[in-house]
C-alpha cells in the first residue's frame, strides 16, 4: 500500500504541486484547505507525513504544529512558509515541526525532505532513550531529561546549537543526534571551527577546484559534500572567521555551496549541529559573531550539564572508562578502592568528564595494576570544596544568590587551580594541562574564558 499524506494549503497551485510531486514519489495525497478539514482527515485515516501551510483561513500552522505533537507525536509535520520568512520557519521547528519548506518550492528540497520523513522509524523517543542510554551515560535527572529531549530531536531536521563546558559531551551528544535520526546511517562530519588556519576554511568547508590558489593541485571535495545527505557537526562555532559566517549562513540557506574557484552551485543535503563552550550570545554582543547566524544555528538550543551538576553520575562513568580501558589494553578491569571514589566524588572536575578520564588513565599507570587507591588519582592538592550540585533541592531558600555565589566561587577555584598548575610548571601550558588532567586545548580555552592569558 502507498504511503499517505495530508497537505494543508488554501492555494490550489501548491495542493496541486504537492500532490504530483508526491504521487511520482507513489505517496497518496489527501488535501485538506482549512485547519478543520485536516482535523476531520486526521479522525478518519492515518498518515505518514504531513505538510501545512502558516497561514490558513481558519488558524495558523504553528498551532496545528503543536496539537500534533500533542496528538500524534509520531507523524512527521512539515511546514510551507512564505519565501524568506525565517522567523515563522524557526518558529516552527521550535514547536516540534519536522523541517520546512519555503515557497516558491524547490522539488530537489521537496524530494530530500519527504524521503527523510520517511525514513523515519515508528521507534518512540522512549525506545530511543533506552538506545542512548549506553553511549551517553548518566541516572540523574538532568541527564535522563537530556536524553529525552535528543531522541526527540533526532526525529527533526532542525538545526541544534549544543552549549556546554569543554569536556561534558557535547561532541558525543551531537553523535547521538545523528545517529537516532534519518541520517544515521550516512556520514556524520565533526569539524573543529577553531582548528582551521582562517585562510583554508573556506576551502576545507567548500572544497576547491584545481588551481584555484597555489597549492591547489586537484580539485578537492569540502566537508559540507562529504556530509551530503548526513550531519555535520560545527564545533567551536564561534572560532569562525567573520568572513566566512556570511558564506556558511548562505550554505545553510541556499542549501547549495560553491566550491573555492568553481564557477556552479553544488546542492547538498546537510543537517547542521554546532556547539561551543563560548557564550555566543555574547559573542553575538560583542561583534564577533553574526547574529543572522546565531539566530539560524541556534533554532533548538541544548546544554549539556557540568559533571559537577551530576556528581551521583561519576561511579558510574567510572566503572564505564575504566571498563573501556581494560577492553582496549586487554587487561583485566581493575577496581577502584572506596575512598578513590568518594576522593572523585567530591572533586569539581573543570574538564568535566574528559578531565576524569584522563584522571582515570593516569592512575592507572600509578596503581598496582587491579586497584586504584585515592593517591594514584593525584588529584590537585588544595581540592576545592565540594560544590553544591545546582540541580539539586537541598539549595538555600535564595536559589538566585546562590548560583551566582557558586559561579563566582567555582571561577575562582579554577582560577586557583590553573595558576598554581601554571607556576609549578614555570608557565609551561602542556605540562600545566597534564597536571590539571585536562587537553592543551581545554586549558587554552580555559585561560581565555578565565582572562588569564
Ligand atoms: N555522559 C557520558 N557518558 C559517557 N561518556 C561521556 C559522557 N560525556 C562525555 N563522555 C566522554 O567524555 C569525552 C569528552 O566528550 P566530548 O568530546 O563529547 O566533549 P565536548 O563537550 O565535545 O568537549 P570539547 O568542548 O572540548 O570539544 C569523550 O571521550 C566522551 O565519550
Amino acid at each position: 500500500m502507498n504511503r499517505q499524506a495530508l497537505v494543508i494549503d488554501d492555494e490550489p497551485d501548491i495542493l496541486e504541486l504537492l500532490t504530483m510531486t508526491l504521487s511520482d514519489m507513489s505517496i497518496d495525497c489527501v488535501t485538506a484547505e482549512s485547519l478543520a478539514q485536516a482535523h476531520q482527515a486526521l479522525k478518519q485515516q492515518k498518515f505518514d507525513l504531513c505538510f501545512t501551510d502558516m497561514r490558513l483561513p481558519d488558524g495558523n500552522g504553528l498551532d496545528f504544529v503543536k496539537t500534533i505533537q500533542k496528538q500524534w507525536p509520531e507523524l512527521p509535520v512539515a511546514v510551507i512558509t512564505a519565501h524568506g520568512n525565517v522567523d515563522l520557519a524557526v518558529e516552527a521547528l521550535k514547536s516540534g515541526a519536522f523541517d520546512f519548506v519555503s515557497k516558491p518550492l524547490k522539488l530537489r528540497m521537496l524530494r530530500d525532505l519527504v524521503t527523510a520523513a520517511l525514513k523515519l522509524s515508528p521507534e518512540t523517543p522512549q525506545l530511543k532513550e533506552r538506545r542512548s542510554r549506553d553511549k551517553l551515560l548518566g541516572e540523574t535527572d538532568v541527564m535522563c531529561s537530556l536524553r529525552g529531549k535528543i531522541s526527540k530531536l533526532a526525529r527533526s531536521q532542525a538545526p541544534v546549537y549544543i552549549t556546554g563546558e569543554s569536556g561534558t559531551g557535547k561532541e558525543l551528544v551531537a553523535r547521538l543526534i545523528h545517529e537516532l535520526g534519518v541520517r544515521g546511517e550516512q556520514a556524520f562530519v565533526p569539524i573543529n571551527c577553531g582548528a582551521i588556519p582562517a585562510d583554508l576554511v573556506e576551502s576545507e568547508l567548500f572544497g576547491h577546484k584545481k588551481g584555484a590558489f597555489t597549492g591547489a593541485i586537484a580539485d578537492k571535495q569540502g566537508l559540507f559534500q562529504i556530509a551530503d545527505g548526513g550531519t555535520l557537526f560545527l564545533d567551536e562555532v564561534a572560532d569562525l572567521p567573520l568572513m566566512m559566517q556570511v558564506k556558511l549562513l548562505r550554505a545553510i540557506q541556499e542549501k547549495a555551496i560553491r566550491p573555492v574557484g568553481g564557477h556552479e552551485e553544488i546542492n547538498v543535503d546537510v543537517r547542521i549541529l554546532s556547539a561551543t563552550h563560548k557564550n555566543l550570545a555574547k559573542c553575538v554582543r560583542e561583534g564577533s559573531f553574526r547574529e543572522d547566524l546565531f539566530y539560524r544555528l541556534n533554532v533548538i538550543e541544548l546544554t549539556v550539564p557540568a559533571l559537577r551538576e551530576r556528581q551521583k553520575d561519576i561511579p558510574q562513568l567510572t566503572t564505564h572508562i575504566l571498563k573501556q580501558f581494560a577492553e582496549r589494553h586487554h587487561h583485566v578491569q581493575p577496581a577502584i578502592a572506596a575512598s578513590a571514589m568518594q576522593a572523585l566524588q567530591s572533586y569539581v572536575f573543570p574538564g568535566n568528564v574528559r578531565e576524569l578520564e584522563n584522571i582515570l588513565e593516569r592512575a592507572l599507570t600509578w596503581s598496582d595494576g587491579t586497584t586504584i587507591q585515592a593517591d594514584d588519582l593525584m588529584l590537585p592538592e588544595h581540592q576545592p570544596a565540594t560544590p553544591t550540585p545546582t540541580n539539586e533541592p537541598t539549595l538555600s531558600a535564595n536559589i538566585a544568590s546562590t548560583a551566582v555565589d557558586l559561579e563566582s566561587k567555582l571561577e575562582d577555584q579554577e582560577k586557583h587551580l590553573i595558576m598554581q598548575a601554571l607556576e609549578s610548571t614555570r608557565w609551561n601550558k602542556t605540562a600545566a594541562a597534564k597536571k590539571l588532567g585536562i587537553t592543551f586545548r581545554a586549558l587554552r580555552y580555559k585561560l581565555k574564558k578565565l582572562e588569564l592569558d
